[in-house]
């Protein structure tokens, strides 16, 4: 029987938000077992972009990154962001190791190719991307990896990739080897029927329902691409998936994504 590893996303919503993202740390704290934090951050990076007077540019749920925006998103992400969460984690008791894609080369980029839109310094990821050796290395240890969404090309470049993706990369690639549980936590119960009622949570998604949700327009805005990550990593291997609220991941309300 493969071994159990869990592996948590958590966004800008929650990131953004410092008495959330405490609590929500305290919470992954506790979690037992070998585990992963994988931390976005993409709405502190555009107030940041703003307050430096750059309009952040968004399409299909991704940034286009150019020059500038690297050197921002760099600094936000693989810096502030990322050493602060492993900080309190060791606060916290957990031995955090804090990773963009570069470091031990434990993710490998590919520079999204310009078609219609160009989209800049934007890493897309494949199945040889995740280097399934090192990070198994480092849960064997007792370590806590924890990726920001930086990562590099191999030739020096370094890359922005979309969280989620990257969240859902690791638990494909390392469902061959370990029985994975993959969490996206928001800050939201699940996927709502009604993003205005809390309650509204759907606690099961089967393909067919998410496509007619998709149809009906009631899966809208980041809840697009982080569904599209959740069913490619069911689909390939990963053993569960749940979409929840950050600071509730130990109650029952929340959404199960299933094949059939
Ligand atoms: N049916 C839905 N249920 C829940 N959230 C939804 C739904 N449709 C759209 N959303 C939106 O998706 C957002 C989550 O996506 P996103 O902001 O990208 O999260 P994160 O930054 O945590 O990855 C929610 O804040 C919500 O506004
Ligand atoms: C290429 C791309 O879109 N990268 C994302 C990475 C951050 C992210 O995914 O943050 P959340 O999880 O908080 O949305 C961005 O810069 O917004």
């Amino acid at each position: 029987m493969k071994p159990q590893l869990k592996i948590f996303k958590i966004g800008g919503g929650i990131i953004d938000h410092a008495p959330d993202l405490l609590e929500f740390l305290r919470l992954f704290a506790k979690v037992s077992g070998p585990k992963i934090l994988v931390h976005g951050g993409g709405k502190g990076a555009s107030d940041m972009m703003a307050s430096l007077g750059i309009t952040p540019r968004m399409l299909n749920g991704r940034r286009i990154t150019d020059e500038v925006t690297l050197d921002i998103v760099t600094m936000f992400y693989a810096g502030k962001t990322n050493k602060q969460i492993v900080a309190v984690l060791q606060s916290l008791g957990v031995n955090a190791l804090g990773l963009t894609g570069a470091d031990g080369n434990v993710i490998l980029a590919t520079k999204r190719p310009v078609r219609e839109v160009d989209y800049g310094f934007v890493g897309d990821l494949n199945e040889e991307s995740i280097n399934v050796g090192l990070i198994h290395q480092l849960l064997t240890l007792g370590i806590t990896p924890v990726f920001c969404p930086i990562n590099h090309d191999g030739k020096g470049q370094l890359l922005n990739t979309n969280a989620d993706t990257i969240a859902a990369s690791v638990a494909k690639a390392l469902s061959r080897q370990y029985a994975v549980e993959l969490h996206f936590c928001f800050e939201k119960r699940g996927v709502l029927t009604d993003v205005a009622d809390e309650k509204s949570v759907i606690s099961k998604i089967n393909l067919f329902d998410y496509a007619e949700l998709k149809e009906s327009g009631i899966i809208a805005d980041g809840m697009l691409p982080k569904l599209e990550n959740a069913f490619d990593a069911l689909q390939f291997g990963v053993d569960k998936v749940i979409i929840e609220h950050a600071l509730f991941i130990d109650e029952a309300l929340k959404t199960e994504l299933c094949l059939t």
